[in-house]
């Protein structure tokens, strides 16, 4: 090879480290992985003195943890990994659709009415992770998202009102494509004190894919956005179309097919 082929390789291989490196520090920023890598950088550390001071007990101790170190590694980093692999398999390079007027609007319409009606809700926007692997947990349906439905769904006294809804978009307003879903729950932390499972779930959820989630608390009648593991303040019926139509926007790219993504 030459020499500047050997420069263009080397140039190839840090840029792909550094990609990598920033990619896991994005995901694991303000999570308690954080602490956890540096728990095991002080192994890694200490480990490193005792080898060059010659402590041979030390040396001893943490070489038999070092041979399991990928399976602490892994059971460690379990959820952050299965985020990761999720997130690489959600291909950010593809092309999604925009989100339409009508589907933000009937979204926003039947978000609130639950909220005039003093009851809970939690809805899911499936966007380029694929949710089919949770319909199992409730039951699969096919019906147009409107704030009708949505009540019927959520009405304290339906038997469908526990868990989550899912939608999808579609050319008309979206599709409500399952109910009464259980989500994964994030950690207790990750919620403010004084909210319950429906946000935890809902931010569960949001660490492990791109889903965006509008929650609706019962308890508050305060409606939530939450992405990426993040839930943001209370919004005005205004403020949530103009929130999801911002990421309509930020992801509007040539529709590939008729089921797009916000
Ligand atoms: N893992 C889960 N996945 C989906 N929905 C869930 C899950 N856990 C709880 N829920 C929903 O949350 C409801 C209970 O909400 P809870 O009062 O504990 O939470 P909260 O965050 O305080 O919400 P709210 O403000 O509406 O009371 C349950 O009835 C159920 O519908």
């Amino acid at each position: 090879m030459a020499n500047w082929q050997f420069g263009l390789v080397d140039v190839l291989d840090i840029s792909v480290v550094a990609i990598v490196v920033y990619f896991f520090l994005s995901l694991i920023r303000g999570t308690r992985a954080v602490q956890m890598l540096i728990g095991v950088a002080v192994v890694v550390v200490t480990y490193q003195l005792a080898r060059t001071f010659g402590l041979f007990t030390v040396e001893w101790m943490f070489g038999h943890f070092f041979s399991a170190f990928m399976v602490i590694l892994v059971v460690l980093f379990q959820q952050e990994i299965r985020r990761a692999l999720m997130r690489v398999a959600a291909n950010p390079l593809s092309f999604t659709g925009s989100a339409t007027d009508e589907s933000i609007d009937s979204l926003v319409e039947s978000a609130f009415s639950l909220v005039h009606r003093g009851w809970g809700g939690l809805i899911v926007i499936e966007r380029e992770t694929g949710l089919r692997h949770l319909f199992e947990s409730g039951v699969e349906m096919d019906a147009p998202l409107r704030p009708d439905i949505i009540q019927a769904l959520f009405c304290p006294d339906a038997p469908m009102h526990d868990g989550a809804v899912i939608m999808r978009r579609d050319g008309n307003g979206g599709r409500i494509v399952a109910a009464r879903v259980l989500l994964p729950l994030a950690q207790a932390n990750a919620v403010p004190g004084d909210f319950g499972t429906r946000h935890r779930a809902a931010v569960g959820l949001s660490e492990e894919t791109d889903a965006l989630i509008v929650v609706v608390s019962e308890e508050r009648g305060e409606v939530h956005l939450v992405e990426g593991g993040q839930m943001g303040a209370p919004m005005t019926s205004m403020e949530l179309r103009e929130a999801l139509g911002q990421l309509a926007v930020s992801s509007a790219k040539p529709a590939k097919g008729p089921a797009g993504n916000f």
